[in-house]
């Protein structure tokens, strides 16, 4: 496969990690893909890896923390010019730790109103916007089982981002 090659689609996780009503918002670095857009932290899944799996290893490697990850938020398949990227967004807690700035120009925890002012990496922008709006749907009780596969509802957004018992 060559740069150009964007038949080939990449499975890449995000993680939207919520602490006392904010997301860590994170800008790409330079001399990376993308360099200067805002995504939420992350990575390519690797070979025999869960998507969970891969998301938990690339927060410790990039954050040097550790999270818990929640429901899935939003699926979005982007054409990038080097590549076609499926990125699957999911709604996480810290567990561990605090996230360390290693490859990223930038992380900010922000308010959903907050993130609506960023210009974010394409393929994260539907995932973005359903935080921004709060218009994703899912129950409360997704939230009582961390590795749950149903996808988000607006009441799981909303009752994770309100949450104040996790440190930030
Ligand atoms: N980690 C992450 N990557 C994203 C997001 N949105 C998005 O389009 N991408 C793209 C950028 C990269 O081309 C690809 C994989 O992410 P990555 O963080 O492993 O990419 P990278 O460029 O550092 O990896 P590399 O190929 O340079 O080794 O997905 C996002 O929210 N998080």
């Amino acid at each position: 496969m060559t740069m150009s090659d964007n038949t080939h689609i990449i499975t890449v996780v995000g993680a939207a990690i919520v602490s006392d009503g904010r997301v860590l918002c994170a800008r790409r670095g330079a001399g990376r893909h993308l360099d200067g857009y805002w995504e939420f932290p992350g990575g390519k899944v690797e070979d025999g890896e869960s998507q969970r799996q891969a998301l938990r290893r690339e927060i410790r490697e990039e954050l040097r923390c550790e999270i818990t990850v929640g429901p899935l938020l939003r699926t979005s398949v982007q054409a990038y010019d080097f590549a076609t990227i499926s990125l699957s967004v999911f709604l996480c807690h810290l567990s561990e730790g605090s996230p360390t700035l290693t490859e990223h120009r930038t992380l900010l925890w922000l308010t959903p109103d907050e993130m609506r002012g960023l210009d974010w990496a394409p393929a994260d922008r539907e995932a973005a916007k359903l935080i921004i709006t709060g218009s994703v749907s899912v129950t409360e009780s997704d939230m009582n089982h961390p590795e749950s596969p149903t996808t988000a509802s607006v009441e799981d957004v909303r009752t994770t981002l309100a949450r104040k018992e996790v440190p930030r």
